[in-house]
């Protein structure tokens, strides 16, 4: 079973703008769009997309929490909630059909008590099976504590199952206290959580090297549309799209390769496989506007464009 963790899901609003967005100024929306959204959730929802199951577990609260939840429903996601008091928070992200660029303004979400944060540990306590995986998807909410993942990654180890851990700045720093199976950064929270520049292919490939020391089995540092270098047991590859192009809708990608990721891992498919697959999934989201939305057969097609180079082994 996979397990997600969504901490602190969001209410994401999409606002499409067709020119370019104007500060200090009138700007009028071309469409709006609005989904349940997190990185969990969009992991979950990728999860499903390619014909998986997971179970989301989240907190939420208040009137948007209720939205939230129907949404999910409706959806046909499978989740626990555990309420909070206060209002699940809301993303808002102004999308430039014209040049694709994308504004994300994310609120800190409502506060969380120790009690139900351990109302979640018991749950996982109590569910987790060996060989389960478990994802720790996104910020942590107010009220938590920074090293909470790092419990839960604990916990994981204890029950033998698959910890993988998504998140950036205090929480996945503090996290390295009980490595995960699996961390995907992003370049800008590998260099925060590194403490050092990373400038050329070299510094990627040494980044990850650097953390898979630390005590990680896979390490998949992403850079968007200049692909992933990844650390897997002692290979190394560097995965592409074909000429570099994806699409303009880019929120979510990264929510859905680890989705898309640890679908093919439960599998047990070869690492090429689970890379190739997981990257077009990531292209196809791009490709569609809201995470976790895109045509599973389109990216089954699109696995095609996808590089996956096998760099020797360096030990
Ligand atoms: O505040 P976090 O948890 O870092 O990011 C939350 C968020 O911006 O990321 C997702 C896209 O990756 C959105 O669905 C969501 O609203």
């Amino acid at each position: 079973m996979i397990y997600v963790l969504c901490a602190n899901p969001a209410w994401d609003r999409m606002l499409f703008f067709e020119d370019q967005l104007l500060l200090n100024a009138v700007n009028r929306v071309q469409k709006v769009m609005e989904v349940a959204g997190g990185k969990g959730v969009n992991v979950a929802r990728a999860i499903k997309t390619v014909g998986g199951t997971s179970e989301l577990l989240l907190f939420l609260g208040g009137w948007q929490g209720e939205r939230f939840a129907s949404f999910l429903k409706r959806e046909g996601l499978a989740f626990c909630s555990f309420p909070v008091a206060g209002e699940t928070r809301i993303t808002t992200v102004l999308h430039e059909e014209g040049s694709g660029r994308h504004t994300v303004i994310n609120e800190p979400g409502p506060l969380v008590s120790l009690k139900v944060a351990l109302q979640v540990e018991r749950y996982l306590e109590e569910k987790l099976c060996s060989g389960d995986y478990l994802v720790l998807s996104g910020s942590l909410p107010r009220g938590v504590q920074r090293s909470w993942y790092a419990k839960l990654l604990a916990l994981a180890q204890r029950k033998n199952a698959y910890g993988v851990l998504d998140t950036s700045g205090v929480s996945l720093q503090s996290a390295f206290q009980n490595p995960p199976f699996m961390v995907k950064p992003n370049v800008e929270e590998a260099e925060e959580l590194l403490g050092w520049t990373i400038r050329s292919q070299e510094d990627k490939l040494k980044a990850v090297s650097e953390l898979k020391k630390r005590g990680v089995e896979i390490v998949v540092l992403s850079d968007g549309s200049r692909g992933l270098t990844v650390a897997w047991g002692l290979k190394r590859f560097l995965v592409s799209v074909e000429g570099g192009q994806v699409g303009v809708y880019g929120i979510g990608s990264g929510d859905t390769l680890v989705g898309a990721m640890v679908f093919g891992l439960e599998r047990g498919w070869p690492v090429e496989r689970v890379l190739r697959f997981a990257t077009a999934c990531g292209l196809a989201n791009t490709l569609h506007p809201g995470a976790g939305y895109f045509d599973p057969h389109l990216a089954q097609v699109l696995q095609e464009k996808v590089v996956v180079r096998e760099l020797e082994e360096k030990g």
